[in-house]
């Protein structure tokens, strides 16, 4: 007899997590690929950080084909026997079509070539296309698997608890109210549920966590209808090295092909919030002349300070947190346990709002012996009363030194402005938006590109419902900054920490738009960062108009000079008779008195077209300088261009004159208030 239809069933967390792997941002095999790379990076830069170290990570993805991997699975490749059974299979009709149509194209494009007397680059460039078109329609058939490999210098991880932590879904050291990179638990678990699913490989892990003598060594999986760890092989190695963090390696399906852009942006953009930290990445393909290695090199030593674990807010507590920490609470008493367990609480305040509660609780009465209704009254008492805000002081955001820096080494803007807000509430958890506009730059497409980053990780996905794309695209007025939004080439880089992000889905894709303190933060960062470019974009607008100004009138000069050398000779060549001697002036030239003086040095050859062509040339310079000062002083003096330097007077009688000018720069001496 078949099963009732709606028959109870109950799933474990792994279970949940494998048939729906698109909340946790494992779509496709492609997105798989780049979401597990992005996971163990995480895990690698939470774990040095917490040790406290500078990030030395070392990322790397080996291609192997599937008969590699079917021989690591110990599976014996098969020759086809049947070809008209396989997918890729193409009947003798279809690829005589395909044929015929490539060729036709190829044709097409060497006669328009022909015609246009144009080199052959162009019909290069499409048979490669051609070519790769085969290929992808090939490889659609012929899956490629990558084995993913992050090892870094972090804290490690201790060997017993290493089965837990790696197998068993929603297992996590970081649940605390901390800002970190890892939240949910679920990560390196999705990584495995994945190479269980696509490939049945386990997981491989090294791990000396610091002064350890030995390494530990497990190879697992994970048991997905139990969300137990499947442990296959487990041994402690001398650690011969003193070394100490984690290596982890997992074998997947995955498409480097469609994904390798989205890599390759994520470790730049990563690159940029921790420039402190060293990224060595390789890509080994089975085709060596497909490989990729780079680096992205440290440029800072300086790390932001560590985030430090706070107690809950308040305000940011629900029932069951309230129950939870009743029962696991240590304090022995409700006054202790209010001021321990949540920040804000004085022990003043404690009492005011146990009394207030009107439950039959007082300040010695024991958190266990606290009942449900009092638990309740608790909650309630403990969101209507009010509270400061949590200062934001346990957080860490990237800091606009390091912002700054990690944009300049990588994407080397023309100009970059950077601000850091202060910290903001959001549902009792503190969050601090940092920002960066930049102009110009490597590899930057004319319009705004917008980069995002939640708790010092960019988010790369569904940027078309994040609140800092929509804001930058919707709420800024870019043409009062002077920045025209469609053709010059915006660097929009907004960070947000907290202890508390909140992200639509466990993938940490997108923060939504519909927090109004979100939004106005990350304006407000936004507005502040182009606030500081206006003057400077200004100032290179002025220099650009009197450059275009200069070279206009420059061009004028020859024609100019030739002209007025014309007039002269011929004025020159009017004042002198058949025999050279000079005429009386007649009134015609006398309006022409200013030239008078210039009609000798003529005549005598002193004065020839080229010399007219350089003092006019001397002229227009000279004239533009002027004003460029004057444009500077003006600006200068109203739009903040001034910096402050202090120099003491030798002696108290050193004045301070006049400014000093120079094409480069105003010198003006003030006294200090
Ligand atoms: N490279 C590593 N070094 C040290 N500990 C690690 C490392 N990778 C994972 N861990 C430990 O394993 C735990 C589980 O990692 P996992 O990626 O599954 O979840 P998470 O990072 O806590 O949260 P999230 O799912 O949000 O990423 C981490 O909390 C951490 O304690």
């Amino acid at each position: 007899m078949g099963r009732k239809a709606d028959a109870l069933q109950q799933k474990s967390p792994a279970e949940f997590f494998a048939d729906n792997r698109n909340i946790a941002g494992f779509d496709n095999p492609g997105k798989c690929l780049y979401t597990t790379v992005r996971e163990l990076v995480e895990n690698s830069l939470d774990a040095a950080e917490d040790a406290g170290k500078l990030p030395e990570i070392d990322i790397t993805i080996e291609e192997i084909s599937q008969k590699r991997l079917n021989s690591i699975r110990g599976i014996s490749n098969h020759d086809r026997l049947d070809e008209e059974l396989y997918q890729d299979h193409e009947t003798d009709e279809a690829k005589k079509k395909r044929l015929a149509k490539e060729a036709k194209e190829l044709e097409k494009l060497e006669k328009a070539m022909t015609k246009k007397g144009e080199g052959t680059a162009a019909v290069d460039a499409k048979r490669k296309e051609i070519e790769a078109r085969r290929a992808a329609a090939a490889s659609k058939a012929t899956k490629t698997f990558y084995k993913i490999t992050v090892k870094d210098n972090g804290t490690g991880m201790p060997h017993e608890d290493i089965p837990g932590l790696l197998g068993r879904v929603l297992s996590s050291t970081k649940y605390g109210v901390k800002q970190t990179r890892g939240k949910f638990g679920l990560g390196a678990k999705m990584a495995l549920i994945w190479s269980k699913l696509s490939t049945g490989l386990p997981i491989e892990v090294w791990s000396a966590c610091r002064k350890q003598a030995f390494v530990s060594y497990y190879k697992l999986d994970i048991d997905i209808h139990k969300n137990e760890p499947n442990i296959h092989a487990v041994r402690q190695d001398a650690n011969l090295n003193h070394w100490q963090g984690s290596e982890l390696s997992v074998t997947i399906l995955g498409s480097w092909q469609y994904y390798r852009a989205k890599v390759i942006r994520y470790l730049r953009m990563i690159a940029v919030i921790t420039p402190y930290a060293q990224f060595r990445f390789a890509y080994r393909a089975e085709d060596e002349r497909n490989s990729v290695h780079f680096c992205f090199v440290r440029r800072t030593d300086k790390m932001p300070a560590p985030p430090t674990e706070t107690q809950h807010h308040p305000a940011s507590v629900d029932l069951e947190l309230v129950k939870r920490l009743l029962a696991a609470t240590k304090a022995p008493t409700l006054r202790a346990f209010l001021t321990r367990e949540f920040c804000n609480i004085s022990d003043v305040y404690a009492r005011r709002l146990i009394s207030e509660m009107q439950a039959g609780v007082d300040a010695g009465t024991s958190p266990r012996a606290v009942s449900a209704s009092q638990a309740t009254r608790l909650h309630q008492i403990l969101h209507e009363a009010k509270f400061a805000d949590p200062s934001g002081s346990h957080l860490s955001p990237a800091g606009e030194y390091n912002l700054r820096l990690g944009i300049t080494k990588e994407l080397h803007p023309d100009m970059v402005a950077t601000y850091q807000g202060d910290a903001r509430v959001l549902d009792g958890h503190a969050f601090v938006v940092e920002a960066a506009v930049s102009v110009g730059g490597r590899d930057i497409k004319p319009g705004i590109n917008v980069n995002r980053f939640a708790n010092r990780i960019p988010l790369l996905f569904e940027g078309g419902s994040d609140v800092i794309t929509r804001t930058a695209a919707k709420r800024i007025n870019w043409a009062s900054y002077k920045i025209n939004q469609a053709t010059d080439r915006v660097g929009v880089f907004v960070s947000i920490v907290s202890t508390k992000i909140p992200y639509k889905g466990a993938g940490k894709e997108y923060i939504s738009d519909d927090m109004e303190a979100l939004v106005g933060a990350v304006k407000q960062a936004i507005m502040h960062c182009c606030l500081q470019l206006k003057s400077k974009i200004a100032r290179k607008l002025v220099a650009r108009e009197q450059q275009a100004r200069r070279r206009n009138l420059a061009r004028h000069v020859p024609d100019a000079a030739a002209a007025v050398f014309r007039v002269l000779r011929a004025m020159a060549d009017d004042d002198e008779d058949e025999d050279g001697a000079m005429r009386p002036p007649g009134p015609k030239r006398a309006r022409l008195v200013a030239a008078e003086d210039l009609l000798a040095p003529v005549r005598r050859g002193e004065v020839v077209e080229a010399t007219l062509a350089r003092k006019l040339t001397e002229h227009v310079e000279r004239i533009d300088t002027d004003m460029g000062l004057e444009y500077q002083m003006q600006l200068g003096a109203a739009a903040g261009a001034r910096v402050a330097a202090y120099l003491m007077p030798r002696l108290p009688q050193h004045g301070y004159g006049p400014p000093l000018a120079s094409a480069a720069c105003i010198l003006r001496l003030l006294q200090a208030e």
